[in-house]
């Protein structure tokens, strides 16, 4: 109820400065802290929130009662009064204490980027296991701040950082919140298990999955809806899909294989948010085949690529046969600056928008999941070699010639090189 009347009344919509603190730790890490301020300006009005202004710091170390230094703090309450601010942002996670001490100095609003993203978690969550996911984590991340926590809970009103578990809940104490984040868990492990099966199920069908992944607003959800027809919601914000959502694809050999589109990526991705999201994010562990959407336009990409990949490591999917596709090309300016690497064996440049792409697209996706095939042909008495011949992969043909056997293979390439030495001779010349 809360969500519309936030939506349609003004007087809650917060109006933010956004902060953020450079030190040399943070500037070491994957983003540029320069292009980390342009997303969160972004999350921000992802999150419905007016941005009235934008403030850094550089400083040799994070103050632990302040986070940002105590003169800055003075700017920044002066700023917010001269602006009408309702809220401060930080780029940055903050501790309990630290929003606490801002809170009452400032008379602000506290939030912090990690509160931000769950805060459009919550907003876009609509599956059941999108909701439990969000507010599990959304708990995970607030057990820890909650001693001492007063006004930033119990403030009425509307607007980010108050969506999510209500504040009835959230004034009960620690104990209630453990209590509800068992439950959570519990009724998670039973959604997995649900998923679980029915990906078992497709997995003995013998159908093949390929998962689309990405950093937010790639353009995942407009390739799987290129590609297949489905009517998924595309949008230019960030998060717009939380739940994976598969549909079918037909190869150009009219082979049928299954693509799945799932949450998008974002750097300094919430812990509790990856670990609530698991299962959600297992799809990808279980596909054949990832398909990397970049988004060649952003002035981030491949710091983005590199994000995606990271996480992709802390997921176990890092050694999945993978596609790397240079999306959106058609908002490349020419002049070189900006263009994708080349297309070659794993990386495809495209836009989502192009037929011609798509049917590229299609092709490498088979090419990639059918792997080489070779035809045998063996005499009748060479029974030990047909028998290798099966080890070489998977077998989709065999027939009787005469006196001879014909065998086709899908390789396995693996296998194939420990035993295809012996088999070569009785490879079918063309
Ligand atoms: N010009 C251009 N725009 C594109 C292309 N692909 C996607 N877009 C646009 O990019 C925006 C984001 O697309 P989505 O498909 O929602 O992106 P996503 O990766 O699913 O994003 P999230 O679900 O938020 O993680 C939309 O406005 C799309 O229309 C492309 O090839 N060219
Ligand atoms: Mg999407």
């Amino acid at each position: 109820m809360r969500q519309s009347t936030y939506e349609t009344n003004n007087d809650l919509q917060d109006r933010a400065i956004l902060v953020s603190l450079i030190t040399p730790d943070i500037k070491r890490s994957t983003i540029d802290p320069e292009h980390s301020l342009l997303e969160l300006e972004n999350l921000a009005e992802t999150a419905g929130v007016e941005v009235l202004s934008t403030m850094t710091q550089q400083k040799e170390a994070r103050d632990s009662k302040w986070f940002i230094g105590k003169g800055k703090v003075e700017e920044l309450r002066a700023i917010a009064e001269e602006l009408g601010a309702t809220t401060a942002i930080f780029d940055q996670e903050l501790s309990g204490a630290q929003v606490r001490n801002l809170e009452a100095a400032l008379d602000l609003k506290i939030i912090d980027r990690t509160q931000l993203i769950l805060d459009i978690f919550a907003q876009r969550a609509k599956t059941r296991e999108g909701i439990i996911q969000v507010e599990l984590a959304q708990l995970s991340y607030l057990l820890p701040r909650l001693s001492g926590h007063g006004k930033n809970l119990s403030r009425l009103g509307g607007g980010i950082g108050t969506r999510g578990p209500g504040e009835s809940k959230l004034e009960t104490d620690r104990r209630h919140i453990r209590n509800r984040i068992h439950d959570l868990k519990t009724q998670l492990d039973e959604v997995v298990r649900h998923r679980t099966l029915h990906r078992e199920r497709r997995r003995k069908s013998g159908v093949q999955q390929v998962a689309l992944v990405g950093y937010t607003n790639a353009g995942k959800s407009t390739l799987l809806r290129e590609l297949t027809n489905a009517d998924v919601y595309v949008e230019n914000q960030l998060f717009a899909t939380l739940d994976p959502t598969s549909r079918n694809l037909e190869l150009p050999s009219g082979k049928e294989i299954v693509l799945t589109d799932t949450v998008g990526f974002i750097q300094n991705l919430p812990h509790d948010l990856i670990a609530a999201f698991r299962a959600t994010l297992e799809e990808v562990c279980e596909a054949d085949l990832v398909l990397h959407v970049v988004d060649s336009s952003s002035p981030m990409r491949e710091e983005q690529r590199a994000v995606v990949e990271r996480i992709l490591g802390e997921l176990g999917a890092a050694g999945k046969p993978q596609i790397l596709l240079y999306n959106k090309i058609d908002l490349c300016s020419n002049d070189g600056t900006e263009l994708a690497p080349a297309s070659n064996e794993n990386t495809l440049v495209i836009s989502a928008f192009s037929a011609d792409d798509l049917t590229k697209l299609r092709q490498m996706i088979q090419d990639k999941m059918t792997g080489d095939t070779r035809t045998f042909i063996f005499p009748a008495e060479r029974g030990d070699l047909i028998a290798l011949a099966y080890r070489t992969g998977e077998v989709t043909e065999q027939e009787v010639d005469g006196d001879s056997l014909r065998v086709t293979v899908e390789l396995n390439k693996q296998d194939y090189e420990v035993h295809g030495y012996k088999l070569e001779a009785f490879v079918e010349s063309r």
